[in-house]
């Protein structure tokens, strides 16, 4: 067997190992890529932290936003051919015969299996990806920009359809780190108007870049206020902020009847206002990544030049100063691990 150098979690809270491991063999209705580039999203911390009540596996490769070359088919596979450019994905696979994969459920399979958290993803020079859940990369892309869209893009363009917002109506985006910078994106283009929320002032100049009208930094100001006081109130929310606050101050900036998502995973709870939820006939969604026919749509929108993600290259060796930036918010956007020398 050959090896590859790869980002390995061997234990909770440890740094990561990056070491040689073995180039795995695809089997059936697998195909073997050699990576080009992977996104880094904050849900890889969580694995490598383990502080979510599922664990992934261990010792872990992580990553579920890997652009590669197809390079090996295994048995029986159809649907992708060698030399093709690929994506793999959170949803790495699912039993397809489920009431959920029966009905556009798929990402609700019980079954399913995950991408750099049950199985190995992309945080290695080479990854296995189940053909019939890759992520099939448009003509023309430039797979380091367009590696954020096979999980913040796909991630937040469902939760934005699922908020049910429709054009010209107010959107407000909490959290504007990897997901959030994009949901502006996607927002805008699907012809929402956003409001921006962070923590970061830096985070709130990216949203204003990428077409959010409205900003509030809810260190210094009660986004509720300022967003009743400003639109009376938004139609919808999308959180995508890694701390619980954003999620039950989400409740308060929406107007009566609005629907609420929340695509964020912080460890906690919050305090959920029972009487103003009935009150304002709000709807509370938890929305998670994307199915198959949504990353289609989300990659459309990529391939038709309306997203365009705010990414800075690093090489696989800074995994570790790359985690701790992300644990201190100091990400702008998007950080992609580079194996093609452009880092
Ligand atoms: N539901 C899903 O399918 C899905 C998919 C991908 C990621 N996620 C989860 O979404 C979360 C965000 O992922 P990411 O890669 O964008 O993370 P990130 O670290 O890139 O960004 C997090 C952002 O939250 C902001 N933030 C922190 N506290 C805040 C607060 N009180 N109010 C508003 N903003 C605040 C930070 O400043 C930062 O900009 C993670 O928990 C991740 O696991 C969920
Ligand atoms: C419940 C886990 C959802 C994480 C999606 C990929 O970041
Ligand atoms: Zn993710
Ligand atoms: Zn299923």
């Amino acid at each position: 067997m050959s090896k590859m150098k790869a980002a390995i979690v061997e234990g909770f809270g440890e740094e990561f190992q990056v070491k040689d491991a073995e180039i795995p063999e695809p089997g059936p209705g697998q195909v073997l890529v050699k990576l080009i580039a992977s996104g880094v999203c904050h849900t890889d911390l969580h694995a490598a932290e383990g502080d979510w009540p599922v664990k992934p596996k261990l010792p872990l490769i992580p990553g579920h936003e890997g652009v590669g070359i197809v390079e090996k088919l295994g048995e029986g596979v159809t649907e992708v051919a060698l030399g093709d450019m690929i994506g793999n994905a959170w949803l790495a696979s699912a039993c397809g015969h489920c009431q959920y994969c029966r009905t556009g459920w798929e990402t609700l399979c019980e079954a399913q299996s995950n991408g750099g958290y049950s199985v190995d993803g992309s945080f290695g020079q080479y990854m296995l990806v189940d053909s019939r859940y890759a992520a099939h990369i448009p003509e023309g892309s430039d797979p380091h920009e367009i590696a954020p869209v096979l999980c913040a893009g796909v991630t937040v363009y469902k939760g934005l359809k699922m908020t049910e917002v429709k054009p010209g109506q107010w959107v407000a985006i909490s959290g504007i780190g990897g997901l959030g910078h994009i949901a502006v994106q996607y927002a805008v283009a699907m012809g929402m108007r956003v409001i921006a929320i962070d923590v970061a002032d830096d985070k709130l100049a990216l949203a204003s870049k990428h077409g959010a009208e409205i900003t509030v930094n809810a260190f210094a100001q009660d986004p509720a206020e300022i967003i009743q006081q400003k639109v009376g109130g938004t139609h919808g929310v999308l959180v995508t902020a890694v701390h619980p606050k954003a999620f039950g101050q989400a409740i308060g900036m929406t107007r009566r009847g609005g629907t609420i998502v929340f695509n964020g995973l912080p460890a906690g709870d919050f305090p959920a206002p029972i009487f103003d939820i009935v009150l304002k006939g709000l709807t509370i969604r938890g929305s998670i990544v994307g199915t198959r026919q949504d990353m289609i749509e989300a990659l459309e929108f990529y391939a038709a030049g309306k997203i365009k993600p705010t990414f800075h290259t690093r090489p696989l060796e800074d995994i570790n100063a790359v985690f701790d930036e992300m644990r201190h918010g100091k990400i702008d956007g998007r950080v992609v691990i580079d194996y093609a020398g452009r880092a």
